[in-house]
């Protein structure tokens, strides 16, 4: 009797991990052998560098094509950025193809130079190539390769700049189409899976390349904490994120419900009645406060233009503007005032996208 060889346990997890990632993806185990086309069967796109998160992804996802759960295909984006990136991204096909994955395309990019950064550059042109593949392709899904120590990697630096809790809380395990089923493995787990299946991995040297933070992050600081604090370090970091996930979910989800309570639209701004504002814990109220600038074309703003907002509810008069960002203005307008002498004004929380061509509120509305 032939003994097949025993399916590595690392290279096992990961498998379940793709399973887990595309229950609403695969079709049920058998139910497609035989009659059902292949065509008929989703196709799951993976996006690969060529470095061994990817390739080990692209390994265990392609386990899935058998009974013709789903097809699995590959994108590669050639970013350009480095003299032999051609030469990269074809390897990394070639490795794909003899994995069996397809069909696998290699797009290149064009990194444009802006104030955002390389590394942020490349990654936006990456987005846009993967999100442009997988529409054509009508994909049901795009795996990523994030690991948890990339996942601990974040959180470090979202810590690093004083971030709140969703940023904190790290990259989802799940958007749209893109799904990262590896978030709870270990980058040496990925290793040890592309050595199982004789698979050689491109180690991207901008990886170590001390002239990035999340370089310096990778080489020096996590193995520095786990030196100093113990192996768990980036466990812990992943669990914290897991932790401040489920709650900026909560509080997201509570904020659009006082928000839609309290919001009213006139001739272009945003209106929230401060009494309303008022009783809101601060957590929630700021959430309230951002997403109003948001809705009239602001940008996210920032904790202390929040905070400075928030000074407006203690004024008795027309008070402002507050800037919050992406030229958008936030007053207190009086509404109306306490029948009892020398009581409380009420008013309005008014948000202004001060386009050019628009005037702050009218005095006429100012004590
Ligand atoms: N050039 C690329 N083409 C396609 N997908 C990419 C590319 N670069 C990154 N990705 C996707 O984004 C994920 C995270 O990439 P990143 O470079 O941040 O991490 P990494 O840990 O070095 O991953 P890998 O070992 O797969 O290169 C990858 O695992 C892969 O799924």
């Amino acid at each position: 009797m032939v003994r097949r060889p025993r399916l590595n346990p690392v290279a096992a997890a990961a498998r379940n991990r793709v399973e887990d990632a595309l229950t609403d993806v695969l079709l049920p185990a058998g139910a497609a052998s035989g009659a059902a086309p292949e065509e008929a069967a989703p196709l799951v796109l993976v996006a690969c560098s060529g470095g061994p998160d990817s390739l080990a992804l692209a390994a265990a996802a392609v386990y899935f094509t058998k009974g013709g759960r789903c097809r699995v295909g590959a994108v590669v984006v050639d970013h350009g950025l480095q003299e032999d990136s051609a030469a990269v991204a074809r390897r990394a096909a070639a490795q794909l193809a003899g994995l069996g994955l397809s069909p696998v395309e290699v797009r290149t990019v064009e990194v444009a130079a802006t104030g955002m950064g390389p590394e942020a550059a490349a990654r936006t042109a990456r987005y846009a190539a993967l999100d442009a593949a997988a529409r054509e392709s009508g994909a049901a899904a795009v795996l990523l390769g994030h690991t948890l120590d990339d996942q601990a990697e974040q959180v470090l630096l979202g810590l690093a700049r004083g971030s709140g809790t969703r940023s904190l809380a790290g990259m989802p395990a799940r958007r749209g189409p893109y799904r990262r089923p590896f978030l709870d493995l270990r980058r040496a787990d990925t290793e040890e899976i592309c050595s199982f299946y004789g698979l050689d991995p491109w180690h991207d040297p901008s990886n170590t390349d001390p002239a990035f933070a999340r370089s310096r992050v990778r080489t020096q600081v996590l193995p520095y904490l786990e030196e100093q604090l113990g192996p768990g370090v980036a466990p812990a970091l992943y669990r914290s994120a897991r932790i401040l996930g489920q709650d900026a979910d909560y509080l997201e989800q509570l904020s659009s419900e006082a928000y839609a309570g309290l919001r009213a639209e006139a001739g272009g701004d945003i209106l929230l009645p401060e009494e309303g504002l008022r009783t809101l814990p601060a957590s929630l109220r700021q959430r309230v406060l951002a997403l109003a600038a948001i809705e009239v074309g602001g940008t996210q703003p920032s904790f202390e233009r929040l905070l400075a907002a928030e000074t407006l509810l203690e004024r008795r008069g027309s008070a402002g503007p507050v800037q919050l960002g992406g030229r958008v203005g936030v007053y207190r307008q009086v509404r109306g005032k306490s029948v009892l002498p020398g009581g409380p004004s009420y008013g309005n929380l008014v948000f202004r996208n001060n386009r050019p061509g628009t005037e702050p509120p009218s005095r006429s509305t100012q004590e």
